[in-house]
């Protein structure tokens, strides 16, 4: 399918100021020169750790929402990435950076995981996919071109970056993407104006969780 086609393409391209804006972020850019300041990253972390959270209940939703098996494999083979090398990585880099995960969520924080439980709570595949495939896509975007990390990195920083990039994260977001492009066109009105709200609220959030960090 053209890319120009295709609802999540639509989708994004209604909301491109703030995309370009999360996606080519300060944050993310002196993250992967290794310019960005600990007390930034730990900060992040330990947001992001909570966020996971949230995003872990909510790609569970949509295994369990998807619409036949094969639909679901590639999100709960994802899942189990998240809940493995991911989840490793929060541990290892907080414990590296001298701090621990927290549950005082910031704001910016709170906002997601607010978004998050809704989509999962409406029992809409279509929202569920929404906010999916802003976060893993959103991340591809900025994290691709930084791949390879610089080999001076540290750990912290170039494993989040290897997380989010290369054919195997192109993958997971291609299949997200390509799940709510096939589901589009079943959504009747009032179910598209609610996941493009979600959608773009997502791209919103995407924004200010970097602003926040690099804000720290
Ligand atoms: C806020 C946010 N959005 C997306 C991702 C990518 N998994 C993340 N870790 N954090």
């Amino acid at each position: 399918m053209q890319d120009s086609a295709r609802a999540t393409e639509t989708l994004r391209q209604g909301k491109d100021v703030d995309w370009k804006a999360a996606t080519t972020h300060a944050f993310t850019r002196e993250l992967s020169d290794g310019t960005l300041p600990e007390h930034k990253m730990r900060w992040y972390l330990q947001q992001d750790y909570q966020f996971v959270d949230g995003f872990v209940r909510l790609l569970a939703s949509a295994i369990a929402y998807a619409p036949s098996l094969a639909d679901s494999v590639p999100a709960a083979q994802f899942l189990a990435v998240i809940t493995g090398p991911e989840n490793t990585y929060f541990l290892r880099a907080m414990d590296a950076l001298g701090t621990e995960p927290s549950n005082d969520a910031a704001p910016a924080t709170r906002a997601f995981q607010d978004l998050m439980a809704g989509a999962a709570a409406s029992g809409r595949y279509g929202n569920m996919l929404a906010v999916l495939v802003v976060a893993e896509w959103v991340y591809l975007t900025w994290a691709n071109p930084e791949n390879p990390p610089h080999e001076t990195l540290p750990f912290w920083f170039a494993e989040w970056i290897t997380l989010h990039a290369g054919e195997g994260f192109e993958g997971v977001v291609e299949y997200l993407r390509g799940q709510l492009d096939k589901v589009w066109p079943t959504l009747d009105a009032d179910a598209q104006a609610e996941a493009t709200r979600l959608f773009h609220r997502a791209i919103e959030l995407e924004r200010d969780f970097f602003d926040a960090a690099y804000a720290a």
